[in-house]
């Protein structure tokens, strides 16, 4: 069903060929009724426009202002992209944005220096190292430098285990699920008791969205690439939060009727109709799953946009923390 396609950044681009049955079983259920269209881009403004007045906020009362320090390795057009996107809303919010850019080829200890530099710096109060870095770099030695109080990925693994442990509370979550879980909570989806079902299981996405779902009291199983019929399982789903990056593998027939679904995945297809060739396909078979869910999120404009304002909310939080400022 898919080819992959090299890509000058490093990323995969993947070409869709078409679902012999999609096109059929679409126009059977053409006068159905449709999922509500969960709208991530307009969430995401809304949020960062409070983000913003809580910035001046802040500026007026103690007269500073929350920093980001973003470390970005290597030449890959689609992390230059994000970081783009990140440091153009933060500086929408006010937020102040420093950046250390290091070639490919640079060792561990090159990054861990630009870490600990930030790690000092008093302007600076949350830092991310975009993901993934090249092959011979070790993350996890990377992620043990940077400083538990500025790590608003919320990557290090103190406080992914304080996200995992009952009674504990990681001083940041993940930018990713916990917009997943504002997209829910602003839908006005309840979680308690819900079944959720999580597909992917990766440390950035995967993993913390199976323990917040957990956290907000929702039974949760998760499917990997060894999960022995996906499908059924996904079927029992109150809640699908998926997160393969796999364009196209959640079908129509794989949902409850009346599931919600938010959709990670954002996965670069061959598109000529395009600006650039190419456009951003989630995990799930969207125009399937319009049929048989009763909310989901588009991509682009549903998950995407969330992931950067939690990143700012974030931010904003560790430089409130930091100056006691409520
Ligand atoms: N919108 C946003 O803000 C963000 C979007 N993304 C997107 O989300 C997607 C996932 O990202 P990330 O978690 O980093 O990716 P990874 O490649 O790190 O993880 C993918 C996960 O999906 C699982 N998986 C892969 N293929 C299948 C399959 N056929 N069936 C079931 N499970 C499968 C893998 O299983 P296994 O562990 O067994 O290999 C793995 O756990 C990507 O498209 C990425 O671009 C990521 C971050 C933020
Ligand atoms: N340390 C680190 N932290 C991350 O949070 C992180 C990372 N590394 N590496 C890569 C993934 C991916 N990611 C996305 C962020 C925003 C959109 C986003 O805004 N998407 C828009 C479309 C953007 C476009 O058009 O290119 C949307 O879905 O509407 C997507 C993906 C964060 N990640």
């Amino acid at each position: 069903m898919l080819k992959c396609l090299g890509l000058s950044s490093g990323r995969k681009l993947v070409r869709v060929l078409e679902h012999p049955f999609c096109a059929k079983q679409c126009q059977m259920l053409a006068n159905e009724k449709t999922a509500r269209v969960i709208d991530g881009k307009s969430i995401a403004e809304e949020i960062r426009s409070a983000i913003a007045g809580e910035v001046r906020r802040m500026k007026e009362c103690i007269g500073k202002i929350p920093g980001l320090a973003v470390i970005l390795v290597g030449q890959r057009r689609d992390s230059q992209t994000y970081v783009r996107n990140k440091t153009r809303a933060c500086e929408e919010a006010g937020i102040k944005s420093v950046m250390a850019e290091l070639p490919d080829n640079c060792t561990e200890d090159e990054i861990c220096n630009a870490l600990s530099s930030f790690n000092k710096d008093p302007s600076v109060h949350g830092i991310i190292v975009q993901l993934p870095l090249p092959q011979h770099l070790d993350e996890g030695k990377i992620f043990n430098v940077l400083s538990l109080e500025k790590d608003v990925d919320g990557f290090h693994p103190l406080n992914m285990g304080n996200l995992a442990m009952r009674g504990r509370e990681s001083l940041f979550i993940p930018c990713t699920p916990k917009g997943c879980i504002e997209l829910l909570i602003r839908s006005g989806v309840e979680i308690m008791g819900k079944n959720a079902v999580v597909i992917g299981r990766s440390n950035i996405v995967g993993l913390p969205a199976s323990l917040l779902l957990q956290r907000h009291h929702a039974t949760v199983s998760i499917v990997h690439a060894f999960t022995k019929n996906p499908e059924r399982i996904t079927r029992e789903a109150d809640i699908v939060v998926t997160a393969a990056g796999v364009p196209n593998l959640v079908r129509g027939n794989w949902l409850k009727p009346g599931a919600v679904v938010i959709d990670v995945g954002t996965c670069p297809v061959e598109d000529p109709s395009c600006e650039h060739g190419y456009s951003l396909k989630g995990d799930v078979c969207y125009e399937e799953a319009i049929r048989v869910a009763a909310a989901i999120t588009p991509v682009p404009g549903g998950v995407g946009p969330m992931t950067i304002a939690m990143l700012l909310s974030n931010t904003l939080d560790s430089a409130k923390r930091t100056y006691n400022f409520t």
